[in-house]
C-alpha cells in the first residue's frame, strides 16, 4: 500500500480557500463562516479496522480513477496524462451508503435523482438492485443490475464541462427495497479544490466555442456542502449555473 493521500484527511492546507461567488445565479457565500470552510474526516472509533481498509480502499480506488481517466483523455484524442495534474490535490471522498428494508418502496427513494458533481464515480454496490439511470432518448428510468466484482462508473458534471460536453453526466436515483438492505460505495474524484474547472482548450475553437464559464472548484464544493449536508436554505450550486447561453 502507497502513501495516504491527504485529499481524504483534510489537512488545513487541503481545506477549500473560499471567496464570495458573485455570478448570477450562484449563492453566495460567506468566507468567514467556518461552517462552511472547515471541513473534519470524522472516522468512527469502531470498528477499529474501518480506516485502514477505507484508506486502502481509497488508495486503489485513485489509481483506478485515475487509469480511466487516461482512458477517456485518450479517447478525446489527447495525451493520456491530461487530466492528472488536476488531481495533484485532490479532493476526492468516498461514501458509504446503506439503504434500509422500506415496507412502501413505491412511496420513497433510497437516493434523489441527480448527477455526480465530480469527474468521475466508481461505485461499488452488492447483490441488491436499487440502482437507475435516466435513459437521455426516452427518460425512462433503467436499472443497473448488479452483477458480482464489477464496478458502475459514473461520467460526472466535472468531465462534462472538460470536454465541452462531449460526454455527459448520467441522471441516477436509488429504488429501496421491501425486505432486503442495500449497501453501495461510490469512490467520487474530485479535483483540487483550487482548479478552475471549465472547457478545455484542446477541445474548444471557434466552431465549438466553451460551453461553460469557469467554476472554482473549492467554491463549488463549499456551497454544495452548505446545502446538501448541513439542509440550510441554500439552492445546490450545479453546473447549469455556469452554463453560456451562446
Ligand atoms: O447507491 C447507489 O447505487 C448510488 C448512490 C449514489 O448515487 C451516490 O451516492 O451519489
Ligand atoms: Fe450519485
Amino acid at each position: 500500500m502507497g502513501e495516504i493521500d491527504p485529499a481524504f484527511v483534510q489537512a488545513p492546507e487541503h481545506r477549500p480557500k473560499l471567496s464570495v461567488i458573485e455570478a448570477e445565479g450562484i449563492p453566495v457565500i460567506d468566507p468567514d463562516d467556518k461552517e462552511i470552510t472547515e471541513w473534519y474526516n470524522q472516522w468512527p472509533e469502531f470498528p477499529p479496522e474501518m480506516r485502514e481498509t477505507f484508506q486502502e480502499y481509497a488508495y486503489h480506488m485513485e489509481k483506478l480513477a485515475l487509469k480511466l481517466m487516461e482512458l477517456i483523455a485518450m479517447s478525446l484524442g489527447l495525451p493520456p496524462k491530461q487530466f492528472h495534474g488536476f488531481f495533484k490535490d485532490q479532493t476526492s471522498w468516498i461514501r458509504l451508503n446503506y439503504y434500509p428494508p422500506c415496507p412502501n418502496p413505491d412511496l420513497v427513494l433510497g437516493c434523489g435523482r441527480h448527477k455526480d458533481s465530480g469527474a468521475l464515480t466508481v461505485l461499488a454496490q452488492d447483490e441488491v438492485p436499487g440502482l437507475e439511470v435516466r435513459r437521455k432518448s426516452d427518460g425512462e428510468w433503467v436499472l443497473v443490475k448488479p452483477l458480482p466484482d464489477a464496478y458502475i462508473i459514473n461520467v460526472g458534471d466535472v468531465i462534462q464541462v472538460w470536454c465541452n460536453d462531449a460526454y455527459e453526466s448520467v441522471e441516477h436515483r436509488v429504488m429501496l427495497s421491501a425486505d432486503k438492505a442495500r449497501l453501495s460505495y461510490p469512490f467520487f474524484l474530485f479535483p483540487a479544490h483550487y482548479t478552475n474547472v471549465q472547457p478545455l482548450e484542446e477541445l474548444t475553437d471557434e466552431q465549438n466555442p466553451p460551453k461553460y464559464r469557469p467554476c472554482n472548484w473549492g467554491k463549488f464544493l463549499a456551497t454544495g456542502k452548505r446545502s446538501n449536508f448541513m439542509k440550510l436554505d441554500v439552492e445546490n450550486i450545479q453546473i447549469h449555473h455556469f452554463r453560456i447561453n451562446n
